[in-house]
């Protein structure tokens, strides 16, 4: 059977419910994508089965005993595809996050650039790659480095062929030629979708919010769903908040189970790890009580899929998101409203581009229910309605150009890699290599850009300037050299302002004081911050840092995630953290892990820098952060796999550190302690003598 035969029946296997291909499928086969060698960009709107065609082009490659890199954006994408992809393995092909042992390895854009730097024979073994969500290319800050990641593997292995699945975009020909591809375009969309403008007037609706109700209202009725964009966290919950209580008398008392049973799952999730629920946690509960739910970046993971997964079952009525939901997570509804479409800028309020208009809409209508989507905009008068038709209905999307040269630390990552990698040691070379990229295409193909060219060389010359100074790289007899510092820097992710940030603080810190570190690496761009839900609780977060000798005059949300991580490490839960300073603690977790790392990369620092004698206390304090333990229960929490802190520290209040001669039977007496955790604390014993502690 030829390999396209084999490759149809493997998905015809792994996808029983796609009875036939749609016409935007069988549009790319039939130009032959899966028989000639070229590079393609495959342009299809959001939700008409880009990924079906890349995983066909995926699984010929492999049966023809090549192999593939499928590369996202996100995480959460890597993780969803991966887990769709696993189903192959029953067919014999290997599926995984790393290339060297899987047939098929789905990569993050960021772990794809650092193999281009670093892992030519794996790259070598390579013949497909695929681009997922290729259309962030444009994207500020993930849109470098996958275009570097592009140059260089295009120079270094111009045999490897690239397909790149992608959103419509306004300046394909020109993006194509780059990327030396042929260009499939299609606008089908397996559920059509009408994009409408409406007014308060029309809906007889005094304000944003009450149009939002009415027409949730006429949605349920219809047995529909709704999914409402609007611009912040706050707005998410406020919005969820005020429509669930307008529509709390009119829920069926079947449909209100079906919502307690959801808001259930939502509450188990602090209660599985000991804390009590957050406020945030309660405020949600309450809102899908009435099959409401908010959902942003500052709730815990397990909480955005239980709500995922619930409206896909149709167990919600409405979703409030902030836009981070547009990207990558499949998830459709019949209604699409996108309340905001201002978006505040350091140059005022900004319309929303039409390419965020269009990524918002197209998760309007559900290819398996839905016999067509809605998206809404709603106006407050006729003159805006019109505006907004004109802009948006009427409206051309923007053209993709690269964020490059806009930004600077992408630019400064890009040199590095190339000097630490061996491929550039001289300002003409790096030169020539930016000259590769999308950027400088655009530069020199655009007939009114190529008066930037020089830009360019000023840029990347003043760039190289920034880094010798900073000694990250130097001039050698034999061409521009990685420093050890830069070494470092080129294998990490971290901004090279972070790196100079915890260099400086390398240097001038002669003790280790843990607070005041906490503070410092809080204050690095690479630190996810842990925000204030208002404006309240700054006194108590000064008072915090006060308590510890950090006295600040402004406290913002680097303060508040500060305080957030001392009380952390003091094995306060983020229940207390949240009341204490009126913060979403939810992303606590994230914050100290995040935080461990940075303290993991400044000792690696220190150690470069020739900055000795704090190992152990910078290792005390990585592990306070990653278990939110005081140091006492380190040696528990690290030698007894999933004991947590809260019944590491319960052993230790009852039975003090010695644990020797307690019995597993007096073990579990411990409230979460059961046989098979009892057994491990025993056999941890037997490793460990008293002495440790
Ligand atoms: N021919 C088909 N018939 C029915 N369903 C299909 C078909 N092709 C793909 N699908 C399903 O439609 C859904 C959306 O497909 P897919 O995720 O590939 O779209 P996409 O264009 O990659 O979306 P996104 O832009 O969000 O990445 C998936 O569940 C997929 O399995």
């Amino acid at each position: 059977m030829n390999t396209e035969k084999a490759m149809m029946k493997i998905i015809k296997d792994c996808y029983p419910f796609i009875e036939k291909l749609n016409p935007a499928q069988k549009a790319a086969i039939k130009q032959g994508y899966l028989e000639d060698q070229h590079n393609y960009i495959l342009a299809i709107p959001t939700a008409s089965g880009k990924t079906l065609l890349g995983l066909m082009a995926a699984i010929k490659t492999i049966l023809e005993g090549g192999k593939v890199i499928y590369t996202v954006p996100l995480i959460s994408i890597q993780n969803e595809k991966i887990k769709e992809f696993k189903k192959l393995e029953s067919h014999g092909i290997t599926v995984g996050k790393d290339p060297r042992s899987s047939d098929l390895a789905i990569m993050v854009f960021e772990s794809f650039d650092i193999l281009t730097r670093f892992s030519w024979n794996t790259l070598n073994e390579i013949d497909l790659l695929i681009v997922d969500e290729f259309h962030m290319i444009g994207e500020y800050t993930r849109g470098p480095t996958i275009e570097c990641a592009i140059t260089r593997l295009m120079s270094l292995n111009p045999r490897i062929r690239i397909i790149a699945l992608s959103a419509t975009l306004r300046n394909l020909e020109e993006i194509a030629t780059w990327l030396n591809a042929k260009v499939i375009q299609h606008d089908y969309r397996p559920v059509p979708l009408y994009k409408e403008i409406l007014t308060l007037e029309m809906l007889n609706a005094r304000e944003k919010n009450e149009a939002i109700v009415k027409i949730l209202q006429e949605a349920i009725k219809d047995e529909n769903q709704i999914l409402v964009f609007v611009s912040t966290r706050r707005f998410t919950e406020t919005l969820a908040t005020f429509v669930s209580q307008k529509i709390h008398k009119n829920i069926p008392k079947e449909t209100r189970e079906i919502f307690n049973e959801v808001a259930d799952k939502i509450l188990e999730i602090p209660k599985k790890s000991g804390s009590p629920p957050t406020f945030t946690c309660l405020k949600l509960a309450n809102c899908i009580k009435e099959g409401v739910a908010f959902h942003h970046a500052g709730l815990f993971t397990r909480q955005r899929e239980i709500i995922e997964d619930e409206f896909r079952k149709g167990n919600l009525y409405m979703i409030t998101a902030t836009p981070s939901l547009m990207y990558g997570v499949n998830l459709p509804s019949q209604t699409v409203i996108i309340r905001d479409y201002i978006r505040w800028t350091r140059q005022g309020p900004k319309w929303i581009p039409v390419f965020d208009y269009e990524q918002m809409s197209g998760r309007a209508g559900r290819p398996q229910y839905d016999n067509v989507g809605y998206s809404y905009l709603i106006a407050k008068n006729p003159e805006e309605a019109y505006q907004l038709e004109e802009y948006y209905i009427h409206g051309e999307i923007e053209p993709t150009n690269s964020k490059l040269i806009e930004n600077k630390d992408a630019v400064y990552h890009q040199i590095i890699g190339q000097v630490a990698a061996g491929l550039s040691d001289n300002p003409e070379d790096l030169i020539e290599f930016f000259k590769q990229t999308f950027y400088g295409h655009q530069l020199t193909k655009n007939p009114n850009m190529s008066i930037f060219d020089d830009n360019l060389e000023y840029e990347i010359n003043s760039s190289i300037e920034f880094l010798i100074k900073n000694e990250i790289i130097k001039p050698t007899p034999a061409g521009l050299r990685a420093t050890p510092f830069g070494l470092l820097i080129a294998s990490s992710n971290y901004s090279v302002e972070t790196s100079i940030k915890l260099r400086h603080l390398a240097t001038e810190m002669d003790e280790i004081d843990t607070y005041k570190l906490i503070y410092e690496i809080c204050k690095t761009p690479d630190m996810p911050i842990i925000s204030f839900k208002t404006r309240k609780g700054k006194d108590s977060v000064r008072e915090k840092l006060q308590e510890h000798g950090i006295f600040v005059m402004d406290v913002g949300n680097i303060e508040a995630t500060a305080a957030s991580l001392i009380e952390w490490i003091n094995e306060r839960s983020e229940y207390e953290i949240e009341n204490l300073f009126n913060v979403y603690a939810a992303s606590t977790r994230r914050a100290a892990y995040e935080a461990s790392q940075l303290i993991k990369f400044f000792k690696e620092i220190c150690e470069v820098t020739g900055v000795y004698g704090h190992s152990q206390k910078l290792d005390i304090l990585m592990a306070r952060l990653y278990y939110g333990v005081k140091a006492d229960i380190i040696p528990l929490v690290v030698g007894v796999k999933r004991l947590g802190r809260i019944r590491a520290r319960r052993l230790v209040k009852t039975f003090g550190y010695d644990l020797e001669n307690v019995s597993e039977d007096e073990l579990r007496r411990i409230d979460g302690i059961g046989p098979r955790m009892a057994a491990a604390i025993k056999e941890y014993t037997k490793r460990y003598t008293k002495s440790t502690f």
